[in-house]
Formats: C-alpha cells, structure tokens, sequence
C-alpha cells in the first residue's frame, strides 16, 4: 500500500505584527503544523522599530520567538518567521491576514499592489474604515480595490492578550460570494479555544467591529465620570441602535442577524468592559479633557494605537456630509467630546429621542 501525501497548497503570511496580528500569527501557527494542505512556515510582517537595547524588533522575535514589543511573554510557536520586509514577506503567499492598525492599510496596499500572487485571498482582521472623496470604504473594499483579490473578514469579541492566553472565545468571518474560501479560513483559524463561525454578510461583520470601537470610547468616558452600570449599559444600547442605523444606511443589505454573532453585541460588550478604546477614554474624562488622546495613547499604550477616536472622525464626515449628525447623538458626541469641543459630560447629555428607530428585518 502506497501512502497517498495531501499537497500543502496554501501558504500564509500575516501583514502585521501588533498585538491582535501577533496573536493571529500565534492561532494560525498552531494549526499550520496540524492541517495538510497548509505550509507549517507562518510569515509575518513586522514594522521594523529599534527597542531600548539597541535591537531590531524583527531579530529579536526570530531569536526568541516572542514579540517582546507587542504580546511580551507568549511564545508565537516556532514556525513563525518575522519579515521587516513587505514585499518579501507576501511574495510566496497566497493567504494573506491584514491586521494592522486601520490607518496604514492605503500605505501597505499601495505597496503591494501588482506584488502578490495572482491566486491569492485576503481577510482582514482590522477593525476601521477609510473615508475618501469617493465616500466611506471599508478596509476589505480597499483590499479588493487597490489589490484586485477577494477579501474576507474576520471580527469578534476578541481581545488579544485573553486569546494569547488561550480563554475560549468566539468570532464571525464574513464574506460575500466565496463561500469555500471562507469555510478554508473558518479551519485556518478553529481551535478547541477559539471558535469561528462564518456569515455571508462582509460589510455587516466588518462594520460591526468598525463601529464599536467609537461605543468604547463612549463607554471609557463614563467610566471616567465614575457613573455606574446602569449608565454604561444605556450606552451600549444606543449605541448598538446607532450602529445598527449607520451599518444599514451604508449597506440596506447588512443582516439584523449579524448583530447577534460575536462580532455584533459580543464584541460590543467586552470592547466597552476591557478594551483599550474604553481604558484610554476613561483616563481622558478623568483629566477633564486636558491632556489629548494622542499624548494618553503613547503614555499609556507604548506603541499600540487606538482606533476609535478616528472612527469616530471618519463618521462625523459621513454624517456630516449626509445632513444627518442629529440622527446619531452618540456617535457626534464622542466625536465632540474627544475633539474638545465639549467637555466628557456631555456623553449623558445626548438626545436619545433622535436616533432613527431602529427597525430589525428579519427577528421580530
Ligand atoms: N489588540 C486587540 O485586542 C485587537 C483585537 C481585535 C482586533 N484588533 C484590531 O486589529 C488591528 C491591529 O491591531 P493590533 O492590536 O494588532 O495593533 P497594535 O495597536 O497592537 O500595534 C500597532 C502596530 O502598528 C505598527 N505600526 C506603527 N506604525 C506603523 C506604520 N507607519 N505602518 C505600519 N505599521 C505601523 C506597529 O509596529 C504595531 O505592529 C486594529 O484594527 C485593531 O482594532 C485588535
Ligand atoms: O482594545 P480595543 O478597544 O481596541 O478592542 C479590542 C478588540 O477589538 C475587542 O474585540
């Protein structure tokens, strides 16, 4: 009897190194050397920086195999190699994780394009949008655009150190047409700890996680007021309605249904409890919004970045340029807030009776 050997056709490589990639790289490693038709070798890319010894990040993870920087103390599993090279490091792949802070996606796929793979999928692990003089688009939309491949998403309540540490979680990959692919990227990602579920709903998982970075910072401002659950709860309610609201008034075709996978009201709550949107949030309303989110993000974080204050940006132009600011309350505010322009207080002092009403399609 001959052993027949499955072929190892995909080869992947994460484009960022952060925190959430870090750990992404971690959970995919894990299964590489698992599943046959995947190389064992993970690829990732790493924005190179100096650390206080002198040392380039990049050769400290490949002699430790730890990303000192970003996720201290987790081994990422040796068959993760860091690349500070961008083209080299995708030029082999043809699976490729964008995980990266949102607002170096135009940047990294302006590089990349005509650089990769003709065969290659994408699915983006980042949770923000872009908005152009075209209008808003989502990073997976970018991704497709600029690099003429199919994108993928994948959003959940998923804060990284937890996952690093392997406490069960869930998340939702979205796509639109390419249901194989996203069932290849379900098993990419699956283990006993991490549970993924796939949806055919892209722009819906993907805002999900866009826009409850912008309720965490609403959440953090409460925090910070040392106002109580009640409060924070009615933030994440009206929250939720306006997310709801603007996901479908940018996409009539975003399913009620989404909200209730993890990448809806499951990311919503552990982003307005343990998120880093919410705990810098608090510590801005605690300074009574003297010292600014740039100077707290870099105190605070060391080289971690915040999305929600830019998402928030990003939707204020949105609304703004639609005459419908005064259909979001929440929204505006945090944007109000966060630019100075009124004081942490005003988070309760929205006008909730403004909001569209939120009818659900498909659950009532
Ligand atoms: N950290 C989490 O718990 C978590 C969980 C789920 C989703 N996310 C999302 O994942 C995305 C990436 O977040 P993260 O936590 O991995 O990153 P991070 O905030 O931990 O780290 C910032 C990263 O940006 C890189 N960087 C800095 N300047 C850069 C530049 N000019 N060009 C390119 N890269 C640069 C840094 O090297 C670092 O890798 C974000 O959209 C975030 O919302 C994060
Ligand atoms: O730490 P935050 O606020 O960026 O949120 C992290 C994750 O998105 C939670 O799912």
């Amino acid at each position: 009897m001959f052993e027949t050997k499955r072929v190892k056709m995909y080869k992947i490589t994460v484009v960022g190194s952060g925190n959430w990639g870090s750990v992404a790289a971690k959970l995919i490693a894990s299964n590489t050397i698992k599943l046959d038709s995947f190389h064992d070798e993970v690829r990732m890319w790493v924005f190179e920086e100096k650390l206080p010894s002198g040392e380039k990040l990049t050769d400290v993870i490949n002699k430790t195999n730890e990303n000192v920087k970003y996720l201290p103390g987790i081994k990422l599993g040796k068959n993760v190699i860091a690349d500070p090279d961008l083209e080299n490091a995708v030029k082999d792949a043809n699976m490729l994780v964008f995980v990266t802070p949102h607002q170096f996606m135009d940047g990294i796929c302006k590089r990349l394009a005509g650089k990769i793979r003709a065969d290659t999928e994408g699915i983006s692990l980042i949770k923000g949008m872009e908005v152009t003089k075209e209008g808003p688009s989502m990073i997976s939309t970018l991704v497709k655009k600029q690099l003429g491949i199919n994108c993928s998403v994948l959003m959940g309540a998923n804060i990284a150190n937890e996952i690093a540490m392997e406490q069960f979680s869930e998340a939702t990959v979205g796509y639109s047409q390419n249901k194989l692919a996203a069932e290849r990227w379900v098993h990419l990602f699956n283990t006993p700890y991490f549970n993924v579920t796939a949806v055919q709903d892209v722009e819906g998982v993907e805002l999900c996680g866009t826009l409850k970075n912008v309720v965490g910072i609403a959440a953090g401002f409460v925090d910070g007021l040392e106002m109580g659950n009640n409060t924070k709860a009615a933030i994440m309610r009206i929250g939720l309605k306006e997310m709801i609201a603007f996901s479908q008034m940018l996409f009539p075709s975003v399913k009620d249904s989404t909200y209730f996978e993890s990448c809806g009201v499951a990311d919503l709550i552990t982003t307005c409890i343990g998120g880093r949107n919410r705990k810098i949030a608090e510590a801005f309303a605690r300074n009574g919004g003297k010292r600014s989110f740039d100077e707290l993000e870099a105190e605070m974080l060391q080289g971690q970045k915040l999305q929600g204050v830019l998402t928030a940006h990003e939707v204020h132009e949105v609304l703004s340029h639609r005459g419908l600011l005064h259909m979001f309350p929440l929204f505006s505010a945090v944007h109000a807030i966060s630019t100075g322009q009124l004081p942490p207080s005003a988070i309760v002092k929205i006008n909730n009776e403004k909001p569209r009403q939120v009818q659900l399609q498909s659950m009532l």
